[in-house]
């Protein structure tokens, strides 16, 4: 059944976390919707990757409630997250550099002797469904039996993104997806969030990069001491306006907005 109706794929509600005596996540509230990119960002520390590894079965919360699709549910461990649709793509990417671009679409999702979903897959159907994948992420890539060791950042990150893809998540959470890549490489990563997002999937981006954050985030959530300060819409707020909610300034500095 297609949820058009406003209930959210992913809510958390008053999600707390400590790692001893250190306060990650405060009473953290979240709410994210089929087809919008939320954007995630908070200085060093703010508490960023925590939220993403709560909410991608790594960590586990203190307290506070985890709902998708309106079920409250426990993420004990990243596959249970995956299998209720939710599917992170760190920044590593945790791509295979002497293994062709099919092997790593496919990469630790053929270890029952190549079954997926019940099906078995074979080379040929493998090479199938990673073009196809690929298609729809618009990734070009010359050749899918080549390693993928001498591919762009931009095609890299296309890759992981695809083999994400294989489960059908309805949410993708992208940790940083664009730092160290160049300007048309970041440009050609913004076009494959929009893409997710055009597949009607959630997806919630991390990023140090404001301007990138900017142009493609429907939402931007910002986090500072472990707490959710400042939610703001597309077109609702300026960049002095994130970097004051990131620093807790009052007033957006007027030195070109560089963050200290
Ligand atoms: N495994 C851990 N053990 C102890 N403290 C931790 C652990 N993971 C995170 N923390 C602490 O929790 C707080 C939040 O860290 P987190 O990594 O979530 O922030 P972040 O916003 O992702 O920062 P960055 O942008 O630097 O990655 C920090 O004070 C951090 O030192």
């Amino acid at each position: 059944m297609r949820d058009v109706a406003e209930e959210p794929l992913l809510e958390l509600s008053q999600v707390s976390k400590y790692f001893g005596g250190v306060r990650a996540l405060h009473d953290v509230d979240l709410r994210l919707y089929r087809g919008e990119v939320v954007g995630l960002v908070g200085d060093n520390g703010a508490g960023k990757s925590t939220l993403v590894k709560v909410i991608s079965g790594v960590e586990h919360p203190d307290s506070g409630e985890i709902r998708v699709r309106g079920e409250s549910i426990r993420l004990e461990t990243p596959r249970a997250a995956q299998a209720a649709g939710v599917h992170t793509v760190y920044q590593d990417l945790s791509l295979c550099d002497n293994l062709d671009a099919v092997r790593n679409v496919f990469l630790g999702q053929e270890v029952a002797g190549g079954v997926l979903r019940g099906r078995r897959l074979d080379r040929h159907r493998m090479e199938t469904e990673a073009a196809a994948l690929l298609d729809s992420l618009a990734v070009k890539i010359r050749s899918l039996v080549t390693p993928v060791g001498g591919l762009s950042g931009g095609q890299r990150q296309g890759i992981a993104i695809a083999r994400a893809l294989i489960s059908d998540p309805s949410l993708v959470l992208l940790d940083e997806p664009t730092a160290a890549l160049g300007v048309s490489q970041r440009t050609e990563v913004l076009e494959l969030i929009v893409r997710l997002r055009a597949q009607n999937r959630g997806v919630l981006v991390i990023s140090h990069d404001l301007k990138d954050v900017q142009e493609v985030a429907d939402r931007v959530v910002v986090m500072r001491l472990g707490s959710k300060v400042a939610e703001f819409g597309r077109g609702d707020y300026s960049s002095g306006d994130l970097v004051a909610a990131i620093t807790g300034a009052h007033e957006a500095p007027r030195d070109n907005g560089e963050v200290r």
